[in-house]
């Protein structure tokens, strides 16, 4: 009899079938195993493997803890020692990555780009724990079992789960997506009410169990609100690292000058959005560049900028949503990509990025207490700076007062979200987000 044994040590406690069919493939390719055995100790599982020519022998398998809720889904719930392999002795430690509406549509391709390594790079092993709801239960075992097929090596573990609390725990990153859409008929000041309780209840929960330094982006709409709420909730983490994603509308911006310019989007940079994420954002053309030159210098067509232009990327959600029928969901996941990336990697010099965040102490002369895109630069470590150097005309100004009323109007209508007393909702009334036009 040949006999194989793989020494891991675990740091979690169950077992079941589907991981001993991936136990079978971790077995040496010269020895085909049937069946593996794993032995169990305080600390340490041991895996061994009996190959027999005529033998049949029953895999014997000791369950010590049965599998609760919110634990680990699968082949994840087998956690390597990465030190103790040759491929893994030079990765960074493993890191949490939260992320809610895990079953939607934007998740379906952003939890695909995390595991492959290309958000975080090819020696950052990751876990991922997936937020989603009783509704969305079973396709969120569907979405596990995608993971699971894909043999991502950098995915170490996946969890899912339906309480905040649970799924939160140690989360470094909370990338948050999961948000009612806006229904037939519906006040957007109903839809700020149930999302805004959506957030209100993460933020508290984030603030319970995610790491003290958890880094959040909110994608779900209204994402400045949102994101506002979700951190007014959560005072033991600092209020810089709660991000509104509006990385999307940069990016629809370049993609719309580097068209007008008749040149490559990479030509395109310093491009800020100003404002809410809505139809009353602003684009930037006044700051912005092209191949390193003022935009309105390059392209000499103001009343194309001012008009044509900004409308273009305030509306191109929408847009998109009459073509294809639902909204932006893979540009929306690289949207958040590029937003994690601006993060942990060096702005480029000379340049920014655009980012919603809190607007206490800025240095715009913006009000104070919302959750505004401006423009940022980071070196990498996962924080940011605003950026000073930047010009205003009365164009731009009056453009950002718009915005910026739009945001305190919502603010008052989530008061009750927020802890600042009671709500008064006076929104205007041509407020739209980009996707409802
Ligand atoms: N900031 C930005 O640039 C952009 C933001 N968005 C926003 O991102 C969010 C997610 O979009 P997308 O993934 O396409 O949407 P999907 O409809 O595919 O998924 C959204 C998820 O939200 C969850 N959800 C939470 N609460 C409710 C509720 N009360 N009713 C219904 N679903 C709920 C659902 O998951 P579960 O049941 O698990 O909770 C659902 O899977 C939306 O709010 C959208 O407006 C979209 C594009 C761009
Ligand atoms: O309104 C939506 O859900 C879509 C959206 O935010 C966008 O495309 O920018």
């Amino acid at each position: 009899m040949a006999v194989a044994e793989l020494n891991s040590a675990f740091t979690k406690t169950h077992f079941h079938s589907s991981q001993l069919s991936f136990l079978s493939r971790s077995v040496p390719k010269h020895q085909h195993c049937d069946f593996p055995t794993l032995h169990r100790t305080q600390q340490h599982a041991r895996i061994s493997c009996s190959v027999t020519q005529n033998q049949v022998q029953a895999p014997a398998v000791q369950i010590q803890e049965p599998k609760s809720k919110s634990d680990c889904y699968g082949v994840f719930c087998l956690t390597y020692d990465l030190k103790a392999e040759e491929e893994t002795k030079s990765w960074k430690k493993l890191i949490n990555i939260a992320v809610s509406g895990a079953a939607g549509m934007i998740s379906n391709h952003l939890l695909f780009k995390l595991a492959s390594g290309e958000v975080f790079g090819p020696d950052q092993p990751i876990a991922l724990k997936l937020l989603g709801s009783e509704r969305s239960l079973q396709a969120l075992e569907g979405v596990a079992m995608e993971l699971e097929d894909s043999l991502f090596p950098l995915l170490r573990e996946v969890s899912i789960g339906i309480d905040p609390y649970e799924v939160f725990q140690d989360a470094e990153w909370a990338l948050l997506i999961g948000a009612k859409p806006r229904g037939p008929g519906m006040e957007r000041a109903d839809l700020l009410d149930i999302n805004g309780q959506i957030f209100a209840e993460q933020g508290r929960a984030l603030n319970a169990v995610a790491s003290r330094n958890v880094k959040v982006i909110v994608v779900g709409n209204p994402c400045n609100t949102n994101a506002l709420i979700c951190m007014k909730n959560a005072p033991n983490i600092p209020a810089k690292n709660f991000h509104a994603l509006t990385r999307l509308d940069e990016n629809r911006a370049k993609c719309q000058l580097a068209l007008k310019a008749g040149v490559f989007y990479d030509k395109v940079s310093n491009v800020t959005i100003w404002g809410n994420h809505s139809t009353t954002q602003v684009p930037d053309f006044l700051n912005a560049k092209i191949d390193g030159m003022p935009v309105i210098d390059v392209i000499k067509d103001r009343k194309w900028l001012e008009e044509e232009f900004t409308e273009k990327v305030q509306k191109r959600g929408g847009v998109l949503i009459q073509k294809w029928g639902r909204s932006s969901a893979a540009s929306t996941a690289v949207s958040i990509v590029d937003a994690i990336r601006a993060l942990i990697t060096p702005t480029p010099k000379g340049d920014w990025f655009s980012t919603g965040v809190y607007t206490d102490g800025n240095p715009y002369g913006i009000a104070e207490g919302i959750v505004f895109s401006m423009p940022c630069r980071s070196n990498g470590d996962g924080d940011y700076v605003l950026v000073k150097d930047v010009i205003f005309d009365d164009y731009l100004r009056n453009r950002i007062a718009k915005t910026e009323a739009e945001l305190l109007a919502e603010k008052r209508c989530v008061a009750h979200l927020t802890g600042e007393g009671i709500a008064v909702c006076d929104l205007p009334g041509d407020t739209m987000l980009p996707g409802e036009m």
